[in-house]
């Protein structure tokens, strides 16, 4: 065993202090907040990650320097494991651990835990890929970063500017190069040439299909997007908007897939231009999460959230098994949350098993690796589907009886390339869906009439203390405060197709209340009694109690 390079670890911490007012936390999207006071979390997560290799055997780990759908001056950080996957749980407490330890002493020792604990080998050699989104913030903190790898004697491979879903394909291709499970070239290009190529033979024979506008949010999806569009060139005709990544301020300002989702409008730059009928999507800010919508002839906004791009795949994958005459032996499932529409769990749970799981990627990451073929998605747009390993290897290995059933199985195997089964892609899944659109020679209106959304409505409550607020079954029962859940289901009784919700946020210090009805008014009724409800019951002061909460 050797040791820690603590003098070098010393100079260069000296150089990133930690700042003495603030504690930070390692939640469910790595470290995110102000950009410019992340220096010394970055610099930090750089030691960590060349810790997580040495532990894992040198194997390649990812940082990601990002904040997705945040406002443009916040930023963040976030550790990939070696199969692409997020970091393990229990590494997520180091991780806050050393970022906040006051010191640099105090992080010699923190770091000297961690090599106990965790028994890490400090002869093994570290290798780390990084890369960061478009924000001006961005490049310092990679500065940190690299000097973490520098302190530690890591390896660092820098993968520029790109999205998030493109950094964890490369972890997992670097990982598995020259293996029997290679996930492709460990390149940016080799990315766009294995999504572009699989959707080439997906929709080869199919209509050309009508152009699609994507609204970028004006970040890092925009430089993505434009090299799709090179690749795929007339097979799938792209029309940029919002490709402003130089513009200050304009990152997911007014646009974006978090701000259609929120919003229910269209985002800026598409307004003017989006026909009637015409398709259209929004990336958020690293291109992680997806949102579809179009115009009717009357104008009217109609969107496509991660519950529709969830029911439209897993019916067209449900239909190629069968198709390939292999539904006896591959199951397909779906994860949802809670904050899947109503509509969508009843018509999916008509069809396959459909489980509920906590808020959060990871959650649903992980209970859609128990299916053959696991498709899961949130509402807000992110998501993808698994193909655990020996469905690929049944695949390879199955010989169809009639050519119906060898051209089914052949778009499955083309769907696992095409399908960025790291972690949610944005692009990888605006792709996806334009391959079913095309099979099923559907447009945006036949895509949304396979179910009716029901009407919903999403509360914050802010409340003095948000961890009196514990659940149940997968976060859809309060056991705390005692009394709550008893009193929501008494109101919920009230409203036709009425359900509603209360949990604590893990992202924002708010509790967030749900609410679905029948009718968008009753919808709307329900969430802000429940509201007022927990406001109440978490002592909140009567003077400022928000008007629209209702008694
Ligand atoms: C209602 C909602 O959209 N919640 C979001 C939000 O989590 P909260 O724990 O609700 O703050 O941020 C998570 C991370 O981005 C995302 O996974 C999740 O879907
Ligand atoms: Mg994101």
């Amino acid at each position: 065993m050797s040791d820690l390079p603590i003098q070098s670890i010393k100079e260069l911490s000296e150089l990133h202090p930690k700042p003495a007012d603030l504690h930070f936390q390692y939640g469910t999207a790595g470290f995110r907040t102000l950009g410019s006071t992340l220096d010394s979390v970055v610099f930090r997560v750089g030691l960590l990650a060349g810790l997580r290799s040495k532990k894992l055997d040198g194997k390649t780990i990812g940082v990601m320097v990002t904040a997705s759908h945040n406002p443009e001056e916040d930023n963040g950080v976030k550790l990939v494991d070696p199969r692409g996957e997020m970091l393990e749980a229990s590494w997520e407490t180091h991780a806050t651990v050393i970022a906040n330890a006051p010191t640099t002493d105090a992080l010699i020792d923190a770091l000297e835990a961690v090599v106990r604990n965790a028994k890490i080998d400090l002869s093994k050699p570290a290798k780390v890929v990084y890369a960061r989104d478009t924000r001006r913030s961005g490049p310092a903190l990679i500065s940190a970063l690299e000097n973490g790898f520098k302190a530690l004697g890591a390896e660092g491979r820098n993968a520029g500017v790109t999205t998030t879903p493109i950094l964890h394909y490369l972890v997992k291709a670097i990982n598995t190069k020259d293996t029997s499970e290679s996930y492709g070239e460990d390149s940016e290009e080799g990315y766009f040439k294995k999504l572009s190529q699989s959707f080439k033979k997906l929709t080869a024979g199919k209509v050309k299909p009508e152009p699609l506008i994507i609204d970028c949010a004006n970040g890092v999806g925009a430089l993505a997007a434009a090299k799709f569009a090179t690749h795929l060139g007339e097979t799938l005709p792209l029309t940029l908007a919002n490709t402003a990544i130089s513009t200050p301020g304009a990152l997911n300002n007014v646009c974006g897939a978090d701000f259609v989702k929120t919003m229910q409008r269209l985002p800026s730059g598409l307004v003017d231009h989006l026909k009637p009928g015409q398709r259209a999507c929004s990336l958020d800010g690293d291109a992680d999460r997806l949102m579809y919508y179009y115009l009717d002839e009357r104008g009217s906004f109609h969107m496509l959230d991660g519950d529709k791009i969830a029911t439209l795949v897993a019916a067209f994958i449900v239909d190629l098994v069968k198709n390939a005459g292999l539904d006896s032996e591959i199951k397909v499932g779906v994860v949802q949350t809670a904050y899947a529409n109503g509509a969508s769990t009843k018509y999916l749970a008509e069809r396959l098993p459909v489980k509920c799981v906590s808020t959060g990627v990871k959650h649903l990451h992980h209970a859609a690796e128990h299916y053959d073929i696991g498709v899961y998605f949130e509402a807000n747009g992110h998501g993808t589907v698994l193909f655990s390993q020996p469905t690929q290897e049944r695949f390879a290995n199955y010989e169809p009886s009639t050519p119906a059933q060898s051209t089914a199985l052949n778009h499955l195997i083309n769907l696992t390339q095409l399908i960025n089964q790291t972690v949610g892609d944005a692009l990888s899944d605006m792709l996806l869906v334009e391959v079913v659109l095309a099979h099923k020679s559907y447009t945006g209106v036949e895509w949304n009439s396979l179910y009716a959304d029901l009407p919903n409505r999403l509360v914050k409550v802010v409340v003095s203390n948000r961890a009196a607020f514990k659940t149940e079954d997968a976060e859809r029962r309060l056991v705390s405060p005692q009394g709550l859940q008893a009193k929501i289901d008494e109101l919920v009784r009230k409203y036709e197709g009425g359900r509603s919700f209360v949990r604590p946020s893990g992202t924002e210090d708010v509790v967030r209340v749900y609410a679905e009805a029948a009718l968008k008014a009753q919808s709307d009724e329900l969430a802000f009694r429940v509201a007022g409800l927990v406001y109440d019951e978490a002592g909140g002061d009567a003077s400022k109690r928000p008007k629209e909460f209702l008694p």
